[in-house]
C-alpha cells in the first residue's frame, strides 16, 4: 500500500479552506475526513488518522489544544499546525507541544503537499476508520498532563566503543561544511504509525556518545523524544562536549535518518561567501562562480542541515537565515527564483545565545526560531563518573586508527587522568590520550605523559595493577607486567566484600620522601613483597571482583557483567576461564 493512502483530518472552520485542501489532498491520493470545530474534530479523532491538518483558530477553542490532548493520550497522529501570518509564537509554541511541523497563512499548496508527504513519509498504508482500541482523547476540556509516552530504553552495548569513529575534528583544522551519505535504512519494515523502532543506525550513533552517567543518559533519552518532528533542536554545550555527535544522533534518529545530513560550521566560512554557500548561486554571479552552485539548505534537502557555531554568524547572515527559516524559501546568488527548502534545522553553540541576544550580537527572533527545543549538553566535570568508560572508548578508536598493537595503561594512570580538571572537555580528554599514545613506550601508556608540567608522576599514580586495552573489544584485561612497574602486594587482596573498582584497588605505595620523585615505569622506592607469580596473583584478583558482582547480581551474569562494564560474552569467557562455579548453569 503506498503512503499515498494515509488518512488526513482537516480541522478548519472555514469551508472555502476546508475545501481547498480537501480537494489538493484527495488529489494527492490521501483519504481525506474534515471537521470544522473542535467538538467535531474529536469526534472524528475516535478513529485513527495518521495526520491532523489544525487551524490554530477555531470557534470553540484553540487548534493547539486537540493536539495537547493527542498528545497526553499518546496517541500516533503527527499534527500540522496552521498558524496566521507571521506568528512566531504560535509556531513555536505548537512545535514545543509536540506538533510535527507547522504551516503559516496563506497557506501555500505546494508546501502544504509537502510538509503533509514528510509527515507521512515511511508509512504503509491506511489507518482511518480502524477503531483499534486507541487512547481515547476527552470529548472536551484541556488535557492532564504532557505526554509521558515511555522513550524506548537507549541499549548501550559493549560494542559502542567499537563503532567506527566519527572524522576527529581538531579545532581549527575543520572543514567548513560535510555532506553525508544517507544513513543505511532500517533492516525491519515499518509499522504503520506505531511508535518506530529504533533503526540501527539510530543505535548507533547514540552508542557513538559513550557515557552512561544520569546526565548523559537524560541527553540520550532527549535525543530520543525530539528527533522525530521537525522542530528545530538547538544544542548548548560547552567546546568539546560532543554537541556534533548530539547532532549526528538527532539526525539518525529522525524519520529523515536516509537524507543527507550536512554539518556546517559557520565560524569556518569567509563572510563575504556566507550567503553562496547557505542559499547557493548561480553562474556568473560573483567572480569565481563559473557554474550554478548548490548551497548548503539544497544539499541538505530531505535531511538535516546542522549549523554548528552558530553564535559567529554575522548579523547580516543572522537576517538572511532568518528569512530562509521563516519564508521556508531560498533564493540562489544571482537568481530570481526562489526555491522551497524542506531541511530540518539543528544549530549548536558553546556561547550563551541569551547573553549574545542580550548583547546585541544575535538577533533575538533568530533565536527564538532556532531555540524551539535545546538539549544541553553536560561538561565532563559534571559527568566525572564517565571518565574511566570514555578513556577507554576512545584509547580503543585510537588503537583501531593507529593500527597499534594492544595499548596498556601504567599503573596510575586512569588516576592521573581523574585528577584533571578537563576545561576542554572530551576533545581535551582526546587531545591527551593522542600525546599518551604518541608517547608511549612499547604500548604502555605513561602517567607522565598526562601529567601537568612539575606534576610528579607517583604523586598520582598508585600501586595498581596495569590494564590494557586491546583493540578488539572494549575490554581491559591485565596484561603482562612492564618491566619494571609496581606491584601490589599479596596480603592486599581486596576481600570480598570490598567495594568493586574498575580497578582492583590497593593501599597506595609509601609517599617518598620529602623532594623524592620516583622516575616514570620505575619502581616506587618502597614496595612491598612482589608476588611469586604476577599472572597468579592478578587472576585471584579477577576472580575475586568476578565472584563478587556475581553475588551481588545473584548471580545473574548479565547483570554483572554489566556492573563491571563487560558484555555477556565477555563474563562468560572469564568465568570458564577463571572456573569460577556460578550455580544452575543457565543463571544470568
Ligand atoms: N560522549 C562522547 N563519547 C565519545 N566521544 C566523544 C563524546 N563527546 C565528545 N566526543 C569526542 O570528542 C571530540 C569533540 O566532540 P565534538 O566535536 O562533537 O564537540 P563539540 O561540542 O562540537 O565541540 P566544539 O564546540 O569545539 O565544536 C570528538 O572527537 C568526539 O567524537
Amino acid at each position: 500500500m503506498s503512503e499515498k493512502t494515509a488518512s488526513i483530518l482537516v480541522v478548519d472552520d472555514e469551508p472555502d479552506l476546508r475545501l481547498l485542501y480537501e480537494l489538493t489532498l484527495v488529489r494527492e491520493g490521501y483519504t481525506v475526513e474534515t471537521a470544522e470545530s473542535l467538538a467535531q474534530a474529536r469526534a472524528s479523532l475516535a478513529h485513527r488518522f495518521d495526520v491532523v491538518l489544525l487551524d490554530m483558530r477555531l470557534p470553540d477553542g484553540l487548534g493547539i489544544e486537540i493536539l495537547q490532548e493527542l498528545q497526553a493520550a499518546g496517541r500516533p497522529e503527527r499534527c500540522v499546525v496552521v498558524t496566521a501570518y507571521g506568528s512566531a509564537e504560535n509556531a513555536v509554541e505548537a512545535l514545543r507541544a509536540g506538533a510535527f511541523d507547522y504551516l503559516s497563512k496563506p497557506v501555500e499548496l505546494k508546501q502544504l503537499r509537502s510538509i503533509v508527504a514528510s509527515a507521512v513519509q515511511g508509512l504503509s498504508g491506511a489507518s482511518a476508520g480502524i477503531p483499534n482500541g486507541l487512547p481515547s482523547i476527552p470529548s472536551s476540556g484541556p488535557p492532564s498532563g504532557v505526554n509521558q509516552t515511555a522513550v524506548p530504553p537507549v541499549p548501550l552495548e559493549q560494542e559502542a566503543a567499537t563503532a567506527p569513529a566519527t572524522p576527529a575534528s581538531a579545532a581549527g583544522g575543520r572543514p567548513a561544511t560535510r555532506v553525508e551519505a544517507a544513513a543505511p535504512s532500517p533492516g525491519q519494515p515499518q509499522q504503520h504509525m506505531q511508535p518506530v523502532a529504533m533503526s540501527r543506525a539510530g543505535r548507533v550513533a547514540l552508542e557513538r556518545m559513550v557515557g552512561r552517567s544520569a546526565a548523559m543518559q537524560a541527553v540520550k533519552e532527549r535525543i530520543v523524544k525530539v528527533a522525530r518532528s521537525m522542530a528545530p533542536v538547538h544544542i548548548h554545550g560547552e567546546s568539546g562536549t560532543g554537541k556534533e555527535l548530539v547532532a549526528r544522533a538527532l539526525h539518525a534518529n529522525s524519520q529523515r535518518a536516509e537524507g543527507p545530513l550536512v554539518a556546517v560550521n559557520c565560524g569556518a566560512i569567509p563572510e563575504n561567501l556566507l550567503e553562496a554557500e547557505f542559499f547557493g548561486a548561480k553562474k556568473g554571479s560573483y567572480t569565481g562562480a563559473t557554474q550554478d552552485r548548490e548551497g548548503f539548505f539544497q544539499a541538505a534537502r530531505g535531511g538535516t542541515l546542522f549549523l554548528d557555531e552558530i553564535g559567529d554568524l554575522p548579523l547580516a547572515m543572522q537576517t538572511k537565515l532568518l528569512r530562509a527559516i521563516q519564508e521556508r524559501c531560498v533564493r540562489p546568488l544571482g537568481s530570481t527564483q526562489e526555491e522551497m527548502v524542506d531541511v530540518r534545522l539543528v544549530s549548536a553553540t558553546h556561547r550563551d545565545l541569551a547573553r549574545e541576544v542580550a548583547a546585541g550580537r544575535f538577533r533575538q527572533d533568530l533565536f527564538y526560531r532556532l531555540n524551539v527545543i535545546e538539549v544541553r549538553i553536560p561538561p565532563l566535570r559534571e559527568r566525572r563518573e564517565d571518565l574511566p568508560e570514555l578513556t577507554r572508548a576512545l584509547l580503543q578508536r585510537l588503537a583501531q586508527d593507529s593500527g597499534m598493537g594492544p595499548l596498556h595503561m601504567e599503573p596510575g594512570f586512569l588516576e592521573a587522568m581523574a585528577s584533571r580538571a578537563f576545561p576542554g572537555n572530551v576533545r581535551e580528554l582526546e587531545n591527551l590520550l593522542h600525546r599518551a599514545v604518541a608517547l608511549s613506550e612499547n604500548g604502555w601508556l605513561l602517567v607522565a605523559s598526562v601529567c601537568d608540567e612539575g606534576e610528579s608522576a607517583a604523586s598520582v599514580a598508585r600501586a595498581t595493577p596495569a590494564m590494557a586495552v586491546t583493540p578488539a573489544a572494549d575490554v581491559l584485561i591485565p596484561p603482562p607486567a612492564p618491566p619494571s612497574a609496581p606491584v601490589v602486594p599479596a596480603h592486599a587482596l581486596p576481600p570480598v566484600d570490598a567495594p568493586v573498582a574498575a580497578v582492583p584497588a590497593a593501599p597506595p605505595a609509601p609517599a617518598p620522601a620529602d623532594g623524592e620523585t620516583t622516575a616514570v615505569g620505575a619502581a616506587p622506592a618502597a614496595v612491598e613483597a612482589l608476588p611469586d607469580d604476577l599472572q597468579a596473583w592478578l587472576d585471584e584478583q579477577e576472580r575475586q571482583i568476578l565472584i563478587r558482582a556475581l553475588k551481588e547480581t545473584h548471580y545473574n551474569r548479565t547483570a554483572a557483567a554489566s556492573r563491571l562494564g563487560l558484555n555477556l560474552r565477555q563474563i562468560r569467557y572469564r568465568i570458564e576461564r577463571l572456573n569460577i562455579p556460578v550455580g544452575p548453569e543457565e543463571r544470568g
